[in-house]
């Protein structure tokens, strides 16, 4: 088992494209060793530890190789190419410049932009506020004014010409102004509140007189009816005379006195609640007070009204009663003097009777003694109606004392009634005398307090007005000014509007030239690409170089998920020739050829190397091989899915296609091999048996062959798949596992195009080789053993010798190590210095490849700055065919000495690659 070699210190390989100038490239520091680096970037282990310096090794190159004509082309080229990349970097500094400048211009533009709304809007707000403020001050101004000119009305139209005593001097200032104005408004508010409140009370004082009044009313309609009945029962105790009655009628008025007490109280009660009512003139506005006045007059009235009435009706009743007295004594009188007349009569008769009725008998004696005893009759008659009379007058008599007692007793009793209500009356006239001077004090207060505030606000007034009239015109300055800012308010957006839009104008304009001079300047800048890529490309054909494409595949399955499946690969927008590698959070810029992003199509990578592939038909050997970590697409870019071909099929495709349309003079003929070289052997995957191992021997004049391989020719595409489908089967036979098998061999198919000119039997010989290398990882980094080991060991070896071949090469080393591998022996006329050679480096683009990704990055970047030297083409006059074939006929006459066993299908090359008789230079490659 090989020992493992101890970890070497790993350094970030940078590498300096000397040919090319990149601004992404510049600042990278140069490598002290390059072949130390190179080993350390491929894992090559086995490399030789020479040391070598580019920049004497290609002044070297340039002395040695080519004539005159070259060089001093190469120097004028070089110069030339210099001055470009001097003036693309000038160029590429002012459109960065400019870039930067636009950029500035912009955020500039922006923050001006931004601040000018900000402007506008504290602007405007502030505006708004100012507007705000006066508009309430004005608004505020006019209120107090309103106000106070409705004060100063009413107050005027109450007071009805008092004078105003003007007390306050006239603060100035519009300060003080405002602070008069708020200390009057939280007065008017307090006066607002006190009014309020006064108002209420009104309200309240209002129905509780209106109820007092409804009482009234009804008390006065009670005694009204009262007095009626008391009337009514009078003149019944007139006419029934009854002493009870008279006591009846005496209690009733007693009762009616004692409600009439009551109600008097109560009204004095009323009376009394609202003198304390009107005590509290503070509360009590003059116009309540007024209408308080005007209702206590009214009850007033009405109270002198009852006590008139009452007095009315008492004098009524006291000449009522005389009346009814004098009656009674003039009846007391005619029944004295009936009496009195009746006595006499009654006197006159005792004294006349006896002499009239002896006269009587003496002359009538019957008839006289009837008429006698009649008038004895009529006489005892009238002395019973005398008797009954006398008795009824008696008993009229006691009546009459009785009643005069009584009479005497209600006269009595009348009469202290009578001197109760005066002095019920009295006491009421003077309580109501009282509550009138109490009301009329309370008036009288209520009065001077309104007078003292009608005077302090008319002097409130005064001093407002005075105030007012210094105010308006501060106020009517204030208005102007604010008319003007309105204006001004108005104006502004207009202007702003103006102003914004010759800001806008101005800058499309620099915008425009701006982007008018970027458009120039990224249309010299293009122009100088692709001139430079022109320059460079005539530069990398003069010296030979090894051009070198790079694809990314797309993220795919395998690829998993999560941090590891991160894309770490970006590319250039501008330059497709450059790409970007994330590495532990720092970017890493290669500069190739060509890189062909995830969406590049096999067309467009097939179109990159088509004139490489044509031109093998002008007899050039060309080399295409794809280098890459397994599973990066190497198989897909060379062979490519049924579905979308690779390199390999649309090379002989084309090759067919020009074949088919080209100079008619020409007859040529197209003969493929295919060849595996696993575990350092080499097989003929056409031959009949795969597994047999072929050797590479050189050739008697110098060239290399193959003893024993197949050499199909091919006419078409179909002859093409078969021999593909031939391959593919020979491949699967001789493996186990075809996947990890095609993943650890390289995979050669060599197309050999043999041109030969009808006319003059001119020969041109041409060899495209396309290599599909195994998988690149580094050997020491995967844990293998066994078969995997020896496999890792020989893709190792055959890469590292690849690795030595192109280090010896770009260090222009006098001996080149082909032989160190069977791939790089097989390959040496494609590696070599008459060759064009291409390499598509193939990567993966996720973080867990990373380091495969650099490590192939690396390699490509410095295996484009190989040089192998012009191409030539390899032709051959008809003479030199004919002594070719003699030659041919030699080698298969076994009695020749320089015959050559045939190959195992007995078949003949048709050419032999290495029978190159002639180099003739080329004025120009087409790559
Ligand atoms: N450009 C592409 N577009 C689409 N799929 C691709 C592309 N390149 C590679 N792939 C896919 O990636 C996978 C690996 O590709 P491929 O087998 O060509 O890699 P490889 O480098 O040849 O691997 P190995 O070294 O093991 O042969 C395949 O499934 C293939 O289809």
């Amino acid at each position: 088992m090989a020992k493992k070699p101890p970890p070497k210190q790993r350094q970030e390989p940078v590498f300096k494209t000397p040919m090319t100038f990149s601004p992404r490239n510049t600042g990278q520091r140069a490598t002290p060793s390059r072949q130390e680096l190179w080993k350390q970037e491929l894992g090559l282990d086995a490399l030789s530890d020479e040391d070598g310096h580019l920049s004497s090794d290609e002044e070297g190159m340039l002395a040695g190789e080519g004539g005159s004509c070259t060089l001093v082309e190469y120097q004028a080229l070089q110069k030339e190419l210099t001055e470009r990349n001097q003036q693309r970097d000038d160029l590429l500094f002012k459109v960065k410049s400019l870039q930067d400048k636009n950029k500035q211009y912009k955020s500039r533009l922006g923050k001006e932009e931004e601040n000018k709304k900000q402007q506008i809007k504290i602007m405007r707000k502030t505006h708004d506020h100012n507007l705000q403020e006066k508009q309430n001050l004005i608004n505020n101004l006019q209120d107090v004014i309103d106000e106070q000119e409705t004060r100063i009305f009413e107050m005027e139209a109450e007071k009805r010409g008092q004078t105003v005593t003007r007390t306050k001097k006239p603060s100035s200032g519009i300060q003080k102004l405002v602070e008069q104005i708020n200390r009057l408004q939280v007065e008017r508010g307090s006066l607002q509140e006190q009014l309020l409140t006064t108002q209420l009370n009104l309200e309240q004082a209002k129905l509780d007189a209106a109820e007092g009044q409804k009482f009234l009313q009804e008390k006065l309609q009670d005694q009204e009816k009262k007095r009626h009945q008391a009337e009514n029962d009078l003149i019944r105790m007139r006419s029934e005379q009854g002493a009870t009655d008279h006591e009846k009628q005496v209690q009733k008025l007693e009762i009616a006195n004692e409600r009439l007490q009551r109600e008097v109280n109560d009204l004095r009660s009323r009376v009394h609640n609202l003198s304390l009512e009107e005590k509290s003139p503070s509360k009590v506005d003059r116009s309540e007070l007024t209408k308080l006045e005007t209702a206590n007059d009214k009850l007033q009235n009405k109270i002198l009204r009852l006590e008139t009435e009452l007095a009315i009706q008492a004098k009524k009743m006291a000449e009522t009663r005389d009346h009814q007295q004098s009656g009674k004594d003039r009846e007391i009188q005619t029944l004295e003097r009936q009496i009195r007349e009746k006595t006499l009569e009654i006197n006159k008769l005792k004294a006349q009777p006896p002499q009239i009725v002896k006269q009587t008998v003496e002359v009538e004696s019957q008839h006289s003694k009837q008429h006698l005893e009649q008038l004895n009759r009529q006489l005892r008659q009238l002395q019973a109606q005398l008797d009954t009379q006398k008795s009824e007058n008696s008993n009229l008599q006691v009546q009459l004392g009785s009643c005069r007692e009584a009479e005497k007793a209600a006269m009595e009793k009348l009469n202290s009634y009578e001197d109760e209500m005066e002095v019920v009356r009295s006491e009421l006239t003077a309580e109501v005398s009282q509550l009138r001077r109490a009301n009329q004090n309370a008036v009288q207060q209520a009065k001077k307090e309104v007078e003292v505030k009608t005077k302090t606000l008319t002097g409130k007034v005064t001093s407002m007005q005075q105030s007012l009239c210094q105010v308006r015109p501060l106020v009517s300055e204030l208005l102007k000014d604010y008319s003007a800012l309105k204006k001004e308010a108005h104006m502004f957006p207009m202007k702003l509007q103006a102003s914004v839009r010759q800001v806008q104008r101005e800058i499309c304009k620099s915008i425009s030239d701006i982007s008018q001079t970027n458009q120039d300047l990224v249309r010299k800048y293009r122009h100088e690409m692709k001139l430079r890529k022109k320059y460079h490309n005539e530069l990398v054909e003069l010296k030979g170089n090894i051009r070198v494409l790079c694809r990314v595949r797309p993220v795919i399955r395998e690829d998993g998920e999560g941090p590891s499946a991160r894309q770490v690969v970006t590319f250039d927008q501008e330059d497709d020739g450059i790409v970007n590698c994330l590495h532990k959070g720092r970017w890493q810029t290669f500069e190739l050829d060509r890189v062909f992003t995830q969406q590049s199509t096999q067309e467009e990578v097939f179109e990159e190397v088509r004139s490489l592939v044509v031109s093998c038909l002008d007899g050039y050997n060309i080399c295409i091989f794809a280098y890459g970590q397994t599973g990066s697409g190497k198989t897909y870019t060379m062979e490519g899915p049924p579905s979308s071909r690779g390199i390999n099929q649309r090379a002989l495709g084309e090759l067919f296609q020009i074949v088919e349309e080209g100079n008619k003079d020409w007859s040529y003929s197209i003969t493929v091999n295919v060849i595996e070289i696993y575990n350092e052997m080499v097989r003929d995957l056409l031959g009949s048996d795969p597994t047999e191992k072929l050797d590479i021997k050189l050739h008697n004049e110098g060239g290399l062959h193959v003893p024993g391989l197949t050499y199909t020719q091919v006419d078409c595409l179909d002859d093409v798949n078969d021999v593909f489908q031939v391959a593919i089967n020979n491949r699967a036979t001789a493996c186990t596992n075809m996947n990890e098998h095609s993943s650890r061999s390289h995979a050669l198919l060599i197309v050999t195009v043999e041109g030969t000119n009808i006319t003059t039997g001119a020969k041109i010989i041409g060899k495209l080789n396309l290599v599909d290398l195994a998988g690149s990882e580094r050997v020491h980094k995967s844990q293998a053993a066994g078969d995997r080991l020896k496999e890792a060991q020989n893709i190792n070896k055959s890469l590292s010798a690849l690795g030595d071949v192109i280090h010896s090469l770009r260090s222009k080393q006098p001996h080149v190590p082909y032989r160190n591998s069977k791939l790089t022996y097989l390959l040496q006329e494609s590696l070599g210095g008459d060759s064009k050679t291409l390499m598509v480096v193939q990567v993966a683009p996720v973080e867990k490849n990373v380091a495969e990704t650099l490590a192939s990055l690396n390699f490509a970047q410095r295996v484009r700055t190989v040089e192998l030297g012009q191409a030539t083409q390899k032709t051959e006059t008809a003479e030199m065919a004919q002594l070719k074939e003699r030659l041919g006929q030699l080698e298969q006459d076994p009695t020749s000495p320089y015959f050559q066993s045939p190959g195992r299908n007995g078949r003949t090359p048709r050419g032999t690659p290495t029978g190159t008789t002639s180099r003739l230079p080329t004025s120009k490659r087409r790559l």
